[in-house]
């Protein structure tokens, strides 16, 4: 049986979809062109300022889930990916929960559009827009990694495999990209914990560079949660946790489903 919160959440969004769609159907009435009168959608969007979003807005019905494995995972990207996802809840025919406290994180590259009540907003609003680490279509080429959130510990790991379009240094992977990850690690975290967030700050200690191709984990655990904040800290560890690659600490602020479209 769906949790009450999950059936909730589902009312909650299918409203929102309707509020979204018909500020936008106003205007597409109104002038007979995808060019939308923003500050309209604005103020119908300021209405659903206190929503409560579900923890995790994608389910795994998108067209393609790029957190799945690939052919150009690598053996230890394979089996870390089995390690956590044997470790991961799933739900029988009844309804029943089964196995342990993580869950896996779906994946898709058009984030506005697979989440819900934004497929109508994502027509007009970014129609061209793809999420910055899922663009590159070179399986293996730019950033392959999953997510998995520990329900209980409340705590997020990523298998990160970096590719070899993510170079800075020789053979070394490139500051910005490891930025990029992290951010959207932390990112992720902080918005299954507490529904839309942007980054406000994110500070990093790169301690020993990362080799191109390499196989490494990305851990991000909460470190305070008080009102709009989310604090998380996150490190970047060889697979095998010997060795710390690099550390970060991330301020994320909750904010309107409106300021993320604006
Ligand atoms: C589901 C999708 C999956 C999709 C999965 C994809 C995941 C990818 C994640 C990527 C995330 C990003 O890269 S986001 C993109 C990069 N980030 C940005 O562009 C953010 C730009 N900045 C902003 O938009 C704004 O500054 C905000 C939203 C961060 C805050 O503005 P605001 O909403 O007006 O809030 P404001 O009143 O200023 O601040 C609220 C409180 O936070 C504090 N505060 C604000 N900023 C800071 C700061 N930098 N450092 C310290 N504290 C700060 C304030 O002092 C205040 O504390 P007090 O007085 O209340 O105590």
């Amino acid at each position: 049986m769906l949790g009450r919160g999950l059936q909730m959440t589902r009312v909650i969004c299918r409203l929102m979809s309707r509020k979204l769609s018909a500020g936008l159907h106003r205007n597409i009435l109104k002038n007979m062109h995808p060019s939308i009168d923003i500050w309209s959608v604005r103020s119908s969007l300021k209405n659903i300022r206190s929503v409560t979003m579900a923890p995790w807005p994608f389910s795994s019905s998108g067209p393609r889930d790029y957190s799945l494995p690939n052919p150009s995972w690598r053996s230890e990207m394979q089996r870390l990916y089995e390690h956590y996802n044997s470790m991961c809840e799933v739900e029988t025919e009844g309804g029943e929960k089964l196995k342990g406290p993580w869950i896996r994180l779906a994946s898709y590259n058009r984030a506005l559009k697979y989440a819900p009540g934004g497929q109508c907003l994502s027509k007009f609003l970014q129609a061209k827009a793809r999420l910055f680490t899922r663009n590159i279509e070179e399986q293996g080429a730019g950033f392959e990694y999953v997510v998995f959130v520990n329900k209980q510990e409340k705590t997020c790991v990523c298998v990160f495999q970096a590719g070899h379009l993510l170079e800075g240094p020789p053979g070394l992977v490139h500051g910005g990209a490891i930025a990029t990850i992290m951010d959207s690690v932390t990112g992720t975290h902080a918005a299954y914990l507490s529904g839309p967030v942007m980054t406000a700050n994110l500070t990093i200690n790169y301690r020993s560079p990362i080799p191109l191709g390499s196989v490494v984990l990305v851990h991000s655990s909460v470190g305070e949660i008080d009102g709009r904040k989310t604090l998380l800290s996150c490190q970047v560890t060889s697979s095998d946790g010997s060795k710390l690659h690099t550390e970060a600490t991330g301020l994320f602020i909750s904010v309107s489903v409106g300021n993320l479209l604006m």
